[in-house]
């Protein structure tokens, strides 16, 4: 859920990432039928607006673990039963791998941005959901389930700020706090689509 919220709050703040993602599904899916998982291969940029998404707000920011035996990591003694926590917020927010991690860039993980790196930052997927044998489960359906509600949604909708009584937009601020945005279907021939898919 915090990760869809994340989705949200970046559409409405980023009206032209929200543009370009629409523009690269009307290229690529047309407007006759809803994008499908087949077509994912084919949308590069929605892909990496995927990616910073998993980065840019880490939904599990620490994972801790209690060790079940003595261990030593890099000269540091630690016995059993020490709570080890581990910083997934500081990992995605890396600023060598991710220079200026507070801003939302989708760019950043397009491949000749990565390569004129020293050494290419790591996708953040395999950040954001933990490490070893305890790493989430649940990693394919989040993943299978972003992608299908992102593609679904840009397709379909236009997200927007809330409007105030004054006719002004209100774009949303990035707090954890409750708030509006509106979700209008950007065509009646959209809005036709998904009643179609769910009827
Ligand atoms: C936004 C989506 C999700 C994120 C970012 C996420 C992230 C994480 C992280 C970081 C951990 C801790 C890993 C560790 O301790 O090293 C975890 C554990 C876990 N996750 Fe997820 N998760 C997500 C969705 C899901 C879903 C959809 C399910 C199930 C359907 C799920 C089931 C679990 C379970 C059962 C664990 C505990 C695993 C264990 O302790 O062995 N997660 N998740």
């Amino acid at each position: 859920m915090a990760t869809l919220e994340n989705f949200f709050l970046v559409m409405t703040l980023h009206p032209e990432v929200q543009k370009k993602a629409q523009k690269e599904l009307d290229d690529i899916v047309g407007n006759d039928r809803l994008p499908t998982f087949n077509d994912g291969p084919y949308l590069p940029y929605i892909d990496c607006i995927i990616k910073e998404i998993w980065r840019w707000n880490t939904a599990v920011p620490f994972a801790a673990h209690s060790l079940s035996k003595d261990d030593e990591y890099r000269g540091y003694f630690i016995p059993a039963n020490t709570v080890v926590m581990v910083n997934n917020w500081a990992l995605t927010h890396n600023e060598e791998w991710y220079p200026d991690p507070m801003a939302f860039t989708s760019e950043r993980h397009m491949e000749p941005r990565r390569s004129s790196l020293p050494q290419p930052p790591p996708d953040p997927w395999t950040l954001a959901f933990g490490f070893g044998r305890r790493s989430c489960p649940g990693i394919h359906l989040a993943e299978s389930f972003l992608y299908i509600v992102v593609v679904t949604t840009l397709a379909t909708f236009s997200i927007l700020p809330e409007v105030a009584a004054e006719g002004n937009a209100v774009p949303p601020t990035v707090e954890h706090l409750s708030g509006a945005i509106r979700i209008v279907p950007r065509s009646p021939g959209a809005a036709e689509l998904l009643l179609l898919a769910t009827s």
